[in-house]
């Protein structure tokens, strides 16, 4: 009785907050590491002779292990075997190393002159890099969910949430932001580097983390990871998967987010090539959805909270991607202002639908299954940003080659935003189909979560 008054780490709000500070810098470097190489699609053709194939096959290989290998089910399992510290700092060493690897092929392979598997050397090997990254920045980012919800249980938990994604899509941002800038002023490498420096001490910063979460849990004594909730279980699995809310969920995440994050690694040169904007601030613009989003997500959130309609919200997100891909697709406009307006209203969407998402899968399962749908709908998720960066790539390549300037490619990019614009239909379709879903099953999503 006398232990359970005692005042525990995360009762006193600064060290509760202090701990999520230094998790949350871990994924802020990792967004960074994510987004830092998509802005330099250009230099990459002109600098290492990357093609767009070459390119769409180095972004989807972040997926790449997370789908063809199950690695974020494996991550799941071995989150809720080892607990968050082990697992947070197996998935951050994965990051560094795999930037590591990822540097050390855009500079130290550059001039390989053979292939692998019909792939330059250069880009085998910061795939591969890329690919060991995505695991560890997909395991790190249900295991910072995970650490959230131990240390903010019963307090300010869902605010903490969407603190620790405004902070990430700095990193988002800033890598949209000067990576382009950067490689011109030092080496097309550097700003990769820069993201394995941070990554060092996002590593750091975890094992700091660590210190606090074993007080902590020596302090409560029962460990948290062994609870029942959370737990990821084969038995929970085949619940989920007979419940349609889980694939109208899951369906709508991938391709909501095939819609966003793929396009914004194309965005930069879409801004240049067709919008004339500036290379130097093209990437900037490329960013916007992330900047809005740091922003919007959380006055979102609140309003979802408040007043519900999440079904009717995603509807709506779903709708005004529709609307930006389609004008981004039409040939005759061609203003840098209308590009730029676009790039504002797709970070509308992208804060729209995640803040009404989210949510919604609390919603839809009951706690213990929590953590397994998210790493499921995780795992889907990852085979549309595998997917669908590897098809631009080659539609570029194969059907969209207008001319060459200053030895890149120049591309048409109207038929891959047709693409985007007929994944965006689905997602449309999608969304109305989970509100119907919602009237029938009684999920209750346009339902208010504070009464
Ligand atoms: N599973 C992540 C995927 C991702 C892509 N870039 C960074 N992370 C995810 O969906 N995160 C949620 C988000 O809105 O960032």
């Amino acid at each position: 009785m006398k232990e359970q008054n005692l005042k525990k780490l995360n009762d006193s709000r600064a060290i509760r907050w202090g701990a999520l500070a230094i998790v949350a810098f871990t994924m802020m470097a990792a967004y960074y590491v994510n987004d830092v190489v998509a802005p330099l699609k250009t230099m990459l053709e002109t600098d290492l002779k990357w093609d767009s194939s070459e390119f769409g096959l180095f972004t989807g290989a972040y997926s790449f292990l997370n789908v063809f290998f199950l690695m974020l089910i494996w991550g799941g399992l071995i989150l809720d075997r080892f607990g968050i510290r082990f697992t947070g700092k197996l998935a951050t060493i994965l990051m560094v190393l795999g930037t590591g690897l990822e540097y050390y092929a855009m500079t130290g392979m550059a001039d390989a002159t053979g292939t692998i598997w019909g792939y330059k050397v250069s880009v085998f090997v910061a795939s591969a890099g890329y690919s060991v990254f995505g695991v560890g920045a997909e395991v790190a980012g249900i295991t910072v969910t995970k650490m959230i919800a131990k240390w903010f249980r019963g307090k300010e938990m869902a605010t903490a949430m969407g603190v620790q994604v405004a902070l990430a899509r700095v990193g988002s941002q800033a890598a949209y932001a000067v990576a382009i800038p950067m490689a011109r002023a030092y080496e097309i490498t550097t700003p990769v580097l820069v993201g394995l420096i941070c990554l060092i001490g996002g590593l750091i910063a975890f094992f700091a983390f660590s210190v606090l979460d074993k007080k902590l849990d020596r302090q409560i004594e029962a460990e948290v990871d062994n609870s029942p909730e959370e737990k990821f279980s084969f038995k929970d699995v085949a619940k989920i998967l007979s419940n349609p809310g889980f694939w109208l969920i899951a369906l709508l995440c991938v391709l909501f987010y095939s819609c966003v994050f793929p396009f914004q690694k194309f965005a930069s040169e879409l801004m240049i090539s067709k919008y004339g904007i500036d290379e130097s601030v093209a990437g900037f613009f490329a960013g916007l959805p992330a900047l809005g989003a740091l922003f919007l997500t959380p006055v979102f959130g609140g309003m979802v909270d408040k007043r519900g309609k999440a079904a009717s919200i995603m509807m709506l997100g779903a709708a005004m991607l529709i609307a930006v891909h389609c004008i981004y697709a039409l040939p005759f406009i061609t203003s840098s202002w209308i590009a730029i307006v676009l790039m504002i209203v797709l970070g509308i969407a992208f804060s729209l639908v995640p803040s009404a998402m989210w949510p919604s899968v609390a919603k839809i399962f009951p706690a213990h299954q929590l953590g397994t749908a998210y790493a499921l709908i995780f795992f889907i998720q990852n085979i549309g940003l595998w997917g669908i960066p590897t098809l631009i790539g080659i539609v570029l390549d194969k059907y969209c080659v207008v001319g060459k300037a200053n030895g890149a490619n120049l591309y048409d990019y109207t038929l891959p935003m047709c693409i985007f614009t007929g994944i965006a239909v689905l997602s449309l379709i999608i969304a109305f189909a989970l509100k119907v879903a919602d009237k029938k099953f009684g999920y209750k999503l346009e339902e208010a979560n504070i009464k």
